[in-house]
């Protein structure tokens, strides 16, 4: 690996499956050390309110905060921002945002209810969280096409409080923030990150209320704490470090495909970039590529140590046997380039967003093709889904019974209940019977 760009593997090699799992275990090398800190941090917020989050936010994001109107950004901090903004980068979030509302729009889930024959109504009652508080990340870069795809839906949904909270470090927030949040409808903005945002959130301070769910991506810190979190509040999932698996064929241009691999190596060290193709020539090519034109990014030096740690190209047998690693990896954003990529689809279980054919570049999800980019990381596509509206409905069961319904059902449960040696529920349904 050294002087290497990216690692190179072998899916025909004999420790193959043991090497991919080295470079797919992201969570049991972080999670020790790190759990520790959050634990500590939300028991301080939990018991000291504003005074911890102030304390850990002047710590962390290096800034001088006072009191809690130091982290509070009213409602017209957000006006004045999308007013500064260049009319070009309004329009294109304007335009984001409607393309991410339109989608959304899809996922509306409807009440629903049937009569029976005897009168007796069952349905399903939708209604909106009360609260949800998104966390945009804003460590490392700053996301404005992330407070779309987390306000968004919650507002597609109905949600009455949508609460956000964004670190700005040493006290720098991008305007591009702010106005994404005037566009999406965002209702308060606290400029607070990482464990102790989260913890503010779920537990509530003095001028930070509490809210049902916490939702959104964010670092190591960040996911371990929402983790921690979950039973006192809802979360959506565990979205860490960002992540995309391309399978090509081998006949996409070198070049776009080591600019995907580039673009999500860009956010962070952690991020994984990840190549399988079956053909070994062009695996060379991409290695070229990404060493022509990581020099002059930006953001070089972190998409290099992300290629470097949790990176690989990795040649295979078929096409086939790519989409079966694939399946095990479950990546956040599966990039099919090949021919006919339509094909492949019904053979795809696990991928947080699926990207298919050579023109679909996995940057076009992350801003405004409409589908969300809060995608499940880690594997965890496997039991998990994109983030949605659905995150932010609730359903209740509907029972109304018509006194025929009552004596037929009634009869059932008291059987039911006597079995189960529960003699009040027997009575109780009991006494609608007609005897
Ligand atoms: N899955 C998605 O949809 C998606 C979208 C955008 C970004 N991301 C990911 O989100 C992450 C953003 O991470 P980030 O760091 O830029 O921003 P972040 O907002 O997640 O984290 C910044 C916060 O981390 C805390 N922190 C930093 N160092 C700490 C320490 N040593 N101890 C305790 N707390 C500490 C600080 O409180 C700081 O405010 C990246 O991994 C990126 O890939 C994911
Ligand atoms: N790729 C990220 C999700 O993993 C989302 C994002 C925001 N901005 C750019 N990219
Ligand atoms: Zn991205």
């Amino acid at each position: 690996m050294a002087g290497k760009v990216i690692r190179r593997l072998k899916a025909v090699d004999q420790d193959f499956g043991k090497q991919l799992d080295c470079l797919l275990a992201w969570e049991a090398v972080a999670n020790d050390q790190v759990e520790a800190i959050v634990a500590e941090i939300l028991q301080q917020v939990r018991s000291h309110g504003d005074k911890a989050v102030i304390e850990y936010t002047n710590r962390f994001d290096h800034r001088a905060l006072k009191g809690a109107e130091d982290f509070f950004l009213p409602a017209s901090a957000l006006t004045v921002a999308l007013g500064r903004i260049r009319t070009e980068e309004r329009e294109a979030l304007e335009f984001a945002a409607e393309r991410v509302r339109r989608y959304h729009k899809h996922q509306l889930q409807e009440s629903w209810r049937y009569t029976e024959a005897d009168g007796t109504v069952l349905g399903q009652q939708i209604t909106p969280m009360r609260s949800v508080g998104i966390y945009v990340p804003g460590g490392k870069a700053s996301y404005p096409s992330s407070v779309l795809m987390n306000a968004i839906p919650a507002k597609v949904a109905g949600v009455d409080a949508v609460n956000m909270v964004v670190p700005a470090p040493k006290g720098k927030l991008s305007d591009l923030v702010l106005a994404a949040a005037a566009i999406a409808g965002v209702d308060k903005v606290f400029t607070i990150g990482g464990a102790q945002a989260v913890a503010a959130l779920a537990y509530g301070t003095e001028s930070i209320p509490a809210v049902d769910k916490i939702v959104g991506p964010g670092n190591i810190f960040v996911a371990s704490a929402k983790r921690a979190v979950f039973g006192h509040v809802a979360i959506d999932m565990i979205a860490g470090p960002s992540e995309i698996l391309v399978i090509c064929d081998g006949q996409t241009d070198p070049d776009w495909i080591a600019m995907d691999l580039l673009s999500q190596a860009e956010h962070d060290e952690q991020a994984q970039s990840i190549l399988l193709c079956p053909d070994g020539a062009f695996l060379d090519q991409v290695e070229s590529s990404l060493q022509r034109l990581l020099v002059g990014l930006p953001r070089a030096e972190i998409a290099r140590q992300s290629l470097a740690d949790r990176g690989a190209l990795i040649q295979v047998e078929s096409l086939q046997q790519a989409i079966q690693i694939s399946n095990g990896i479950a990546p956040e954003h599966l990039e099919v380039s090949v021919k006919d990529a339509e094909s492949y689809l019904p053979e795809i279980r696990n991928a947080g967003a699926i990207f298919l054919g050579r023109y679909t570049a996995e940057a076009l999800g992350d801003y405004c093709a409409g589908p969300n980019h809060v995608l499940p990381t880690s594997g965890t596509a496997r039991f998990s889904s994109p983030l949605g509206v659905y995150d932010f409905q609730k359903r209740s069961s509907v029972i109304h019974c018509s006194a025929e319904g009552a004596d037929t059902l009634g009869r059932v449960a008291r059987t039911l209940a006597r079995g189960e040696g529960l003699e009040a529920h027997a009575r109780s349904a009991g006494f609608r019977v007609k005897e």
